[in-house]
């Protein structure tokens, strides 16, 4: 059994007992995603709070979670991504909740959604972007998804990992579609994956560069294809200045 089949028998499990409620409804205005990476030059950086992972373990167990979004806003992040998963990843609603009340980007639901429930969860919680992952959807389920998405007012960013994907992410409709660089079931991590699938970039869509992405190096190379956004956690978990860290991404001086 692959890690991404665990994850989603545990998502399964967890349905009954998900809570959804989040009272508060004043959260402040977040621009949508896909308009601020279309503006983004040379591309957006949507910056995450991971605490740890099944590949890496623990990244960073003690975060201060609202200093270190407020961080990456103030840095020029496009959007803020929250792991919400606690099984696998050590991670919280609550997280995403705080971040929410307290940043004006957009905040992208990091987690494993089979459900709609989810969604609404995200929604409520305050997110205004969730993650959907065409490997843990047949074809029905991320229709489904994709449109109950939309119903609720929520961008959704589609990842994909190989060809196969990324035709169903197209066919979908998708406007934001997210590359992992990491297989999700070998943990494998390579940005040779953007590469291979930037022939099937096109205008009307906003390509987002996923996971692996550790310098100004590795930023300008995925850069390089034509994605308009980078997802980058680890290296921005575990740098003592996140600020700088982003900052740093784009100059040419530090790529050499
Ligand atoms: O920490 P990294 O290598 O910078 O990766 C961030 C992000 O891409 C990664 O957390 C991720 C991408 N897709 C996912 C799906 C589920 C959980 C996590 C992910």
């Amino acid at each position: 059994m692959t890690i991404l089949t665990k994850i989603l028998e545990t998502k399964k499990q967890e349905l009954a007992g998900l809570r959804t409620d989040f009272p508060e409804t004043d959260y402040p205005a977040k621009p949508r995603l896909a308009d601020l990476l279309r503006l983004a030059k040379p591309a957006g950086v949507i910056a995450e709070i991971k605490r740890s992972s099944p590949s890496k373990g623990v990244i960073r167990a003690e975060v201060d979670v609202i200093g270190q979004a407020k961080r990456y806003e103030q840095a020029g992040a496009s959007a803020i991504s929250v792991l919400t998963d606690e099984s696998y990843f050590n991670g919280s609603i609550d997280d995403l909740h705080e971040v929410a009340k307290q940043v004006a980007v957009p905040v992208l639901n990091k987690d494993f959604i089979v459900d709609k429930k989810q969604i609404d969860r995200a929604k409520n919680a305050g997110a205004t972007v969730v993650l959907l992952i065409v490997a843990a959807l047949d074809d029905e389920k991320l229709h489904e998804l994709f449109a109950y998405t939309e119903e609720r007012g929520l961008e959704a960013l589609v990842e994909v990992h190989d060809e196969e994907e990324m035709k169903r992410a197209l066919a979908l409709g998708a406007e934001l579609i997210g590359i992992n660089n990491r297989n999700l079931s070998t943990f494998e991590v390579s940005l040779e994956n953007t590469e291979k699938l930037a022939s099937f970039f096109t205008d009307e869509q906003l390509f987002i560069s996923e996971s692996g992405i550790h310098s100004p190096a590795d930023a300008q190379r995925a850069v390089k294809t034509g994605v308009k956004g980078l997802l980058i956690g680890e290296s921005l978990m575990r740098a003592n200045d996140p600020g700088a860290f982003l900052d740093s991404l784009f100059r040419q001086e530090e790529a050499r």
